[in-house]
């Protein structure tokens, strides 16, 4: 199975071609400079050339804060952008997997939002993800929109190794607890990514499989507090030093944009159409801590 990704660099087009060959894929990542999201007039030909069984379209303007200011580009990048992508996949008659975000909803729940919840994007970044959601569901190509939230990764940037980060010089760090989600491991998704995929190739005629589905970790609904508490635990565990966690509120962290205040996804439409389910968010942040800090096991007496 032939997987275009576009993105060179992020979290999950990384993830993606770290565990692609054990799922029996080759993973051919496009991104700049040879393709520009902003400006995707050659997406169809440089897609032909690659002839892909599956495009990926996992890049995106990511800077939720900066957004704000650079509207313009941010829609160019997430709208224009899957846009032309999911274009040259109805072309191509190749089906197309879009990476969304929790960001399309204003987190006015208190209950897992399902996918035909009310979308409501509380600021720039995700008003333009949905634009770029609406755009590849009316390409007409073979759709799946996989909307995430709370991605880390032992790589790229993210809360988990902004933690640790900050861990090398401070005893405490204010960490906001009334923003509730679930973290969620990009090496996870690109299992998920790659199991949709094969679905999607493997039955090519069975239009359940497409349309919008939620994609997060299991687990407890944790805050941003309690996910830092969480890597600095790991931390120590793994012989690092012990560091606290200041509970504060969204009001004492001011930020050019509004975040969602729930942002936990239902995920039991992909676990029940495409079978897929991601691990507990504990788990996964083990798995990245020992790369990030080394095997807690090295560490015990045994
Ligand atoms: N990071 C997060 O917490 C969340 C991310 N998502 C979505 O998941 C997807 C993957 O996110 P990450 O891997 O974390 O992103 P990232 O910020 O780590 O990487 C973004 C990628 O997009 C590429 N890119 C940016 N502008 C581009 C352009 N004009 N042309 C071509 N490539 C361009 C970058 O070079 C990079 O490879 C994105 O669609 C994002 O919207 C959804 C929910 C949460």
């Amino acid at each position: 199975m032939r997987i275009v990704v576009t993105g060179k660099s992020g979290q999950v087009v990384t993830a993606l071609i770290e565990r692609g060959p054990a799922a029996g894929a080759e993973i051919l990542p496009i991104g700049r400079p040879e393709l520009d999201l902003a400006d995707p007039e050659n997406a169809f030909e440089l897609l032909a050339a690659l002839a892909p069984d599956v495009i990926v379209s996992a890049a995106a303007y990511t800077a939720v804060d900066k957004a704000e200011s650079e509207a313009e580009l941010a829609y160019a990048v997430n709208a224009r952008g899957p846009e032309g992508i999911a274009a040259a996949a109805a072309r191509l008659n190749v089906p197309v997997i879009h990476i969304s975000t929790d960001y399309v909803f204003d987190g006015s729940k208190t209950s897992p939002w399902l996918e035909d919840d009310k979308v409501a994007p509380l600021g720039v970044y995700g008003a333009s993800k949905l634009a770029g959601e609406a755009a590849v569901l009316a390409s007409g190509a073979r759709a799946v929109i996989l909307r995430t939230a709370w991605v880390y990764a032992p790589f790229g940037a993210n809360f988990a190794r902004t933690m640790l980060r900050l861990a090398e010089n401070r005893d405490e760090v204010g960490v906001v607890a009334d923003q509730i989600g679930a973290p969620t491991s990009a090496l996870d998704i690109a299992d998920a990514i790659l199991k949709v995929a094969r679905n999607l190739a493997d039955h090519k005629d069975d239009p359940k499989l497409e349309g919008i589905f939620h994609l997060g970790a299991s687990g407890p609904d944790a805050s941003w507090a309690d996910f830092a508490e969480a890597v600095f635990s790991g931390l120590a565990e793994r012989g690092g030093k012990r560091v606290h966690v200041k509970r504060i509120g969204t009001v004492d962290y001011p930020t050019p944009a509004q975040r969602p205040h729930y942002s936990r996804l239902s995920t039991e439409k992909l676990a029940r159409v495409h079978a897929v389910t991601l691990p507990d968010w504990r788990d996964a942040l083990s798995v990245i801590l020992d790369r990030l800090v080394g095997p807690a096991s090295m560490r015990r007496d045994d």
